[in-house]
């Protein structure tokens, strides 16, 4: 396993430097939810392969894609900028306008969007509306590493918010996180990809309860176990 790492940390620092590919623009915004599409213009997603995705990763992005067809589940896109803070939705929670249109927030981007390609959090979230849940295939590339040879539980928890707070906020527009617990089973190999796999298992006025578990591509290793509850935004209460 670690030669198999090693190789593929190879190939990833090899594509350190290299030019971002053509951008990948959105072609299926479709439904989508609106909180995953308010920019006026059109910005590169994110969400798409690019060539530091291992055949794994690839393999199950396709297979998702072809269940995307017949309209059960979507592929949510993903922008790095603007989409939270441009979001109309989240003014109206941050109110103070220095805050909005401050120096710092020009260059604010999503964490998890950060790093170059391969390196950080290369991922694509697919969700099926019927059933309230969410897939989030995801690959952590060497930047995210805890334990030499695996990833760092911060950035495992990071994606597992990223996919809980997608889940939620496709029920509950602005929602932000308010808990986690985490189970962290087995270590996560750095460069591997695994799936998370998150469900909305109850709504309660403002709350919505959120559950996951983090799986290998092959489903026989269960690296974690989490669940989570997301506060729906109330128009009424100033976030800052
Ligand atoms: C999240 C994504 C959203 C939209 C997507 C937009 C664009 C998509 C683009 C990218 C997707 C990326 C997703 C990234 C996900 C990242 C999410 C985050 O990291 S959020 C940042 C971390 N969280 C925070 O900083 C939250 C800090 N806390 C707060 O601001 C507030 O506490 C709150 C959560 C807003 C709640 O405050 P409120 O005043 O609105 O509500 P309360 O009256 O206090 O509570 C309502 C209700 O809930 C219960 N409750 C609240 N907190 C907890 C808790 N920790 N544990 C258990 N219960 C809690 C509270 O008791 C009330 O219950 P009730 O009395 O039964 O009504």
């Amino acid at each position: 396993m670690l030669r198999s790492c090693t190789a593929g940390l190879r190939s990833l620092w090899a594509l350190r430097g290299r030019r971002e590919g053509a951008a990948r623009l959105s072609a299926d915004l479709q439904p989508a939810r609106r909180l995953f599409s308010t920019e006026k213009a059109v910005h590169k997603d994110w969400a798409l392969p690019n060539p530091s995705w291992s055949k794994d990763l690839k393999l199950l992005f396709d297979q998702f894609m072809k269940k995307c067809e017949d309209g059960s589940w979507e592929r949510l896109p993903s922008c790095k900028h603007t989409c939270t803070y441009k979001s109309e939705d989240f003014k109206t929670y941050f109110l103070d306008p220095q805050l909005v249109e401050g120096e710092g927030l020009s260059q604010a981007q999503l964490f998890t969007r950060g790093f170059e390609d391969g390196l950080g959090f290369e991922y694509v979230i697919f969700n099926n509306n019927d059933e309230k849940r969410t897939v989030c295939l995801f690959q952590g590339g060497p930047y995210l590493q805890g334990i030499p040879g695996f990833l760092h539980g911060g950035a495992i928890a990071t994606m597992i918010d990223v996919a809980f707070g997608s889940c939620a906020a496709i029920s509950g527009g602005a929602v932000m996180t308010a808990n986690l617990n985490i189970n962290f089973k087995r270590p996560v190999p750095l460069c591997s990809v695994v799936v998370i796999h998150s469900q909305l298992d109850k709504l309660e006025g403002r709350k919505l309860f959120v559950s996951c578990n983090v799986r290998s591509v092959d489903e026989k290793t269960l690296y974690s176990e989490a669940t989570g509850l997301f506060i729906k935004l109330d128009p009424k209460k100033s976030s800052t």
